[in-house]
């Protein structure tokens, strides 16, 4: 949809020809551009609609690409790739090939930090300007966008330990709507409620860490947003640009949303924000509704989030046992180690994060609980591949990382009905760690066993030769594991189909199935390298079992976003492809069976 200003807008220098006036108008168009792509794309409409003015402001007083602008997170870098010539493709926002929805080196060099996890981005402006100093391009500036929400990360604190007294001319916008998904928590948020209302500027933290401070701005006055980022930028010290901004400005269902006004939004209707799509029962909610009965039957359960007590499913324990929720900020090292200190005193934490940011954690699992052999569970949301939030996102390591810490037991539920019975195994292991992990999306059909036999649910076993190939899935992944298998047995390869359900250790059990087996597949939704399938391969080594073990897996790669279903299927893990990989390594050691499923079945 071309807009008078909008359209003349290809290049951010272009908003140096407009007067203020203009620039209201054009922040009307971009808003309604916003409104009516992402609704038709998904994504992050709320925070986006927040920072139009802002956004508009910085890339009329600084000099993209040569001053580099890095957004914390950057999930709300949107109004930036329209104002950086990417208009006209914003309807590829989050799809395969399509724009990312955060900043992306290959689109732009307006672009620089692809990471969205939070906290990073005063690291990034420390680093820069260190850059910039040994190579006497002090003329650059850098600024660096920073939320509410993402200043509860202690990242942040560690930057601006170092920016204050480090010589540095750092520009910090922050991003102040009080929001993360829900209201940000915590002291420092109360320190910005006061810096806001101008009740204690004098004792204001950031001038005592070595910073000027210029606030608070209305960061929808385009204008007065302008004029504190052009007082910062003739300072020769570190500043904080405090914009006080509103998520879902301008958007009424936005606005209306109290959960997390349209923080992350999927395909909706413009004119009503709801979506048409009838939400099948997800993993998060099954796992939501289970905690709550949970949380009855183990009285010392407590649970921990940082910030996304709605997105990990907590809000119903919540709203129960509103004394025994945690939530911590951003800030999941201290979510785990604080999890450790409530398990030391006697509770069992039950600490729910997306997988992917658990990667910022490990060593505070690793030293603070399991080297303490604390009974703490990881609940893990979005584990595998989770789709349209790219690389950063995808919960594709937990596998690898939790393989390596000593006495960490890791379970994958195949459906909901043995996420409801893992997760009670979990809580009731008073002797170490326990994790369960479980992908983005909806919980799937059920998937019952023929038969559990030491430990392990047999999934499907063919009627002739089952022993020809052992197929161990991880997860869900036991449905394509079972297509496969349903395949290869109609192509005369016979076929069992085993879901370990605590996948890591490898249990003795699973060493001793895979030995009477000819060939053993494993299928894992997370990257190939240290996961389940290297586990078992080793085990079987160890053991001097003479099965090959082959591994289907995630490879070792930033993979693009992109639908889920998709790059499972790139990458090898569907019923099919298991198949035919399957024949093809059972072709090559038994050469008179054609190692494609094309054809009649035998
Ligand atoms: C390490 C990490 N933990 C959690 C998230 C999930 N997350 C994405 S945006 C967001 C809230 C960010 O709040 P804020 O920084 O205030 O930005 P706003 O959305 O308000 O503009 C969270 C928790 C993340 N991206 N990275
Ligand atoms: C930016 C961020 O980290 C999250 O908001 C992310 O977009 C998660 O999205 P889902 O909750 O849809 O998986
Ligand atoms: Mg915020």
């Amino acid at each position: 949809m071309a807009s008078s200003l909008l359209s003349r807008i290809t290049d951010p220098h272009r908003l140096g020809e407009l007067h203020h006036d203009q620039l209201t108008a054009l922040a009307a168009e971009i808003r309604e551009f916003l409104v009516h792509s992402v609704c038709r794309t998904g994504g992050h409409l709320g925070p986006n609609l927040g920072v139009v003015e802002l956004t508009i402001a910085l890339h009329r007083v600084f000099d993209s690409p040569s001053d580099r602008i890095v957004f914390d997170i950057g999930h709300q870098s949107y109004v930036h790739k329209i104002l950086t010539g990417r208009q006209d493709s914003f309807g590829t926002l989050r799809a395969a090939d399509g724009l990312s929805g955060y900043p992306q080196r290959r689109e732009s060099p307006h672009d620089h930090v692809e990471n969205s996890h939070a906290s990073t981005a005063l690291s990034y402006a420390d680093g820069l300007e260190k850059a910039q100093r040994l190579r006497d391009e002090q003329h650059r500036r850098v600024v660096a966008v920073i939320g509410d929400g993402a200043l509860t990360g202690g990242m942040a604190w560690e930057a601006m330990n170092n920016l204050g007294r480090g010589g540095g001319r750092t520009v910090v916008v922050l991003n102040d709507n009080d929001r993360s998904y829900s209201p940000t928590v915590g002291g420092i948020a109360e320190h910005l409620a006061a810096l806001r209302d101008n009740r204690d500027p004098d004792r204001d933290l950031f001038t005592t860490m070595g910073f000027d401070y210029v606030g608070p701005v209305d960061g929808h006055d385009i204008g007065a947003v302008e004029r504190a980022c052009e007082r910062a930028a003739l300072l020769d010290r570190p500043v904080v640009v405090h914009c006080v901004t509103t998520k879902g400005r301008g958007y009424v269902p936005a606005r209306n949303d109290e959960t997390d006004h349209m923080h992350s939004i999927g395909v909706i209707d413009p004119e009503t924000g709801l979506s048409g799509k009838s939400s099948a029962p997800s993993w998060t909610g099954s796992y939501g509704q289970e905690l709550v009965e949970v949380g009855a039957e183990h009285p010392e359960v407590v649970a921990v989030t940082a910030a996304m007590l709605h997105p990990v499913g907590l809000h119903r324990f919540a709203q129960r046992y509103p004394d025994r929720v945690f939530d911590v900020g951003i800030a999941e090292q201290h979510a785990v180690t604080s999890a450790a200190g409530l398990a030391m005193g006697g509770a069992h934490p039950v600490v729910s994060l997306y997988a992917s940011f658990l990667n910022r954690a490990v060593d505070q699992v690793m030293m603070d609980v399991a080297l303490h052999r604390l009974a703490v569970t990881f609940v893990l949301d979005r584990a595998g591949i989770t789709g349209p939030d790219g690389p950063s996102h995808h919960g594709m390591w937990d596998l690898a990382l939790l393989n390596a810490v000593p006495g960490m037991r890791v379970a994958a539920p195949r459906d909901a009905t043995e996420l409801a019975a893992l997760l009670r195994e979990a809580v009731s292991t008073e002797d170490g760690p326990t994790a369960l992990r479980f992908p983005k999306g909806g919980a799937g059909a059920e998937i019952p066993a023929l038969r559990r036999m030491d430990g392990l649910d047999i999934l499907f076993r063919s009627r002739s030769r089952p022993l020809d190939v052992l197929l161990v899935s991880t997860g869900p992944l036991a449905a394509p594991a079972i297509r496969a298998a349903e395949l290869l047995s109609d192509h005369g390869v016979g076929a069992t189909v085993v879901d370990p359900r605590w996948v890591l250790p490898i249990a003795p059990s699973l060493v001793h199935l895979a030995s009477r087996h000819s060939l053993v597949l494993t299928v894992e939704d997370g990257v190939r390298t240290g996961g389940l399938g290297t586990a078992l391969a080793q085990a079987c080594t160890d053991a001097r079992i003479p099965a090959p073990v082959h591994n289907l897996g995630v490879p070792r790669e930033f993979l693009d976003h992109g639908a889920r279903s998709a790059i499972l299927a790139e990458h090898g893990l569907t019923g099919e492809a298991v198949a035919e990989t399957a024949l093809a390594l059972q072709g090559s050691s038994d050469t008179n069976r054609s190692p494609r499923l094309a054809g009649s079945p035998r």
